[in-house]
């Protein structure tokens, strides 16, 4: 257990989604001087960069050989993240609809997790400060598979849930700007239908050993953010 009172800190955040990882993980950084990686959005990323290509997301091997090749510039500032393909801004593309609809024949290929791993792991490195880089901020990892493959070494591990009811209404919101019957039904598959065929690869609704569950189904943004900053300062001593 880190001591809290020096050294670059790693938290590892999981959950399904919109559980609020990337809403939570972001203040949390922010609020802790810490860095931000959003790993969901490397795997949209690598969809994103194979549809460009051309590259048909049946053909796995096709798949792994273009997110090798992949150049993906990262800005970890959690107030701006920022995610560039060869110099070209793709922060919004990759959140459109057809990416999130597809995003899991990607991010199911294991030969792309070793591969983003690998990125998530050196990015984890680097701010963390080890081998070497002098530069180590700190980092708030965000994902599905942090806190047991990436980064189980982490000084504070979360496992982000919510009832699959409050994650519809929320995405619902964000996506219809509304949690009517309709919009929950039309949210259905960036949620439900995901988690499932994510879950094929990675289990992020339980917490392994180690740990903590931030249960956020009956609390608001800032509320949760709470909890998560709560945890973080027992388990490390780091507060904001
Ligand atoms: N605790 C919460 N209460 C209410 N709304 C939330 C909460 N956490 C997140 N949200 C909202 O729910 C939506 C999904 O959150 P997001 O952070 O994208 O989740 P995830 O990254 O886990 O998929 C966003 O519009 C976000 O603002
Ligand atoms: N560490 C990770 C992060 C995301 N993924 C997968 C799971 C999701 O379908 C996609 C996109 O993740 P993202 O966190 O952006 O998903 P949300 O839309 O926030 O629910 O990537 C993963 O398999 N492993």
């Amino acid at each position: 257990m880190d001591d809290g009172t020096s050294g670059p800190l790693v938290v590892a955040v999981d959950g399904p989604s919109g559980s609020g990882k990337s809403s939570v993980c972001r203040q949390v950084a922010a609020r802790l001087g810490l860095a931000y990686l959003d790993t969901g959005a490397m795997y949209r990323a690598a969809a994103w960069w194979c549809l460009d290509q051309g590259v048909d997301l049946e053909d796995a091997e096709a798949v792994t050989a273009q997110v090798r090749a992949m150049v993906l510039d990262l800005g970890l500032d959690p107030r701006f993240p920022t995610f560039a393909i060869g110099g070209t801004d793709i922060a919004t593309a990759i959140r459109a609809g057809g990416i999130s609809a597809v995003v899991s024949k990607v991010a199911t290929n294991l030969e792309v997790r070793a591969d983003l791993g690998q990125r998530q792991r050196r990015v984890i490195e680097v701010e963390r400060g080890t081998e070497g880089f002098s530069r180590g901020r700190g980092v708030v990892v965000e994902g599905r598979d942090i806190t047991t493959v990436i980064a189980p070494d982490a000084d504070v591990r979360i496992l982000l849930t919510a009832s699959e009811e409050a994650r519809l209404a929320r995405r619902s919101r964000e996506l219809h700007g509304d949690a009517g019957a309709e919009s929950i039904a039309a949210t259905r598959d960036q949620v439900v239908r995901r988690d499932r065929d994510d879950s094929t690869v990675v289990d992020f609704m339980t917490a392994a050993d180690g740990v903590v569950t931030v249960d956020s189904s009956e609390l608001d943004l800032e509320q949760t953010v709470e909890a998560t900053l709560g945890v973080v300062g027992r388990v490390s001593g780091r507060t904001a």
